[in-house]
């Protein structure tokens, strides 16, 4: 997948990316980093064709799933509806005892027939990564994710994403160095004009972390 001379504005004439480039390979986790503001949901936006650009294109983003903070799921029907009505709409034919493994791994199974009314903002989402996992798109992108995970369930997702990363591509947002540290293989530092990439060979989150800020104080200047 790739950004070639991306340039987007809001307001007619707000210029939030200016001439954005890169190309994402294959077989790689990638976290982004970046201030406040900069533009890391407007990129996964338009990654995942929910934002138009003024210039520029994006390669290969025809099977892209996009999973943010604020996903709006059907709430008055069950979490096994809403995966199987997902899966029919997509056409993808999964067994019901795939399905069935795949809540049972994230502690799902009891809850299954419950509307998803009454899930907690936990159960919501680990029913999106039970859907994505499900379903594994071309392009994963997730926006600022896992806020609401316990640590447990994070690392079951990290394990997954390691066994699926030759086949989807992984991309999210986030501020916790933490997760970049522990889930990517590539963090990429945003700016407005440029993407800075550099592998995850840090030996400490905190070394990742002193590392970011040394960024963010470079372009400050
Ligand atoms: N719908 C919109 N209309 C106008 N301006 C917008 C809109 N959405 C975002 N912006 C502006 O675009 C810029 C980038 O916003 P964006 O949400 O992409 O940043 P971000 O890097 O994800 O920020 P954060 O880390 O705070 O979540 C900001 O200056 C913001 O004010």
């Amino acid at each position: 997948m790739k950004i070639e001379k991306i340039v987007k504005t809001y307001d007619g004439s707000r210029k939030v990316i200016d001439n954005l480039s890169f190309e994402f390979e294959k077989n790689k986790v990638y976290s982004i980093f970046g201030k406040n503001g900069i533009g890391k949901t407007t990129l996964l936006n338009i990654i995942s064709g929910h934002l138009s650009i003024d210039e520029g294109r994006v390669f290969d983003n025809d099977d892209v799933m996009l999973i943010t903070e604020h996903m709006i799921i059907f709430e008055y029907i069950t979490g096994l509806e809403f995966l199987t009505l997902t899966l029919e709409h997509k056409k993808k034919k999964i067994e019901v005892e795939v399905i069935n493994e795949w809540l049972e791994k994230f502690e799902m199974l009891d809850s299954k027939d419950m509307y998803i009314a009454e899930y907690s903002a936990g159960m919501k989402y680990k029913l999106m990564m039970i859907l994505i996992f499900l379903i594994k798109p071309k392009v994963l992108l997730l926006d600022e994710p896992f806020a609401e995970l316990d640590i447990l369930t994070v690392k079951k997702i990290n394990k997954e994403f390691q066994k699926i990363k030759n086949e989807v591509l992984i991309i999210f947002s986030t501020h916790t160095s933490n997760l970049a540290f522990q889930m990517s293989d590539e963090i990429l530092y945003l700016t407005r004009k440029k993407i800075y990439p550099f592998k995850n060979e840090f030996h400490s989150n905190e070394e990742l972390e002193n590392y970011i800020e040394h960024l963010m104080k470079e372009n400050e200047k």
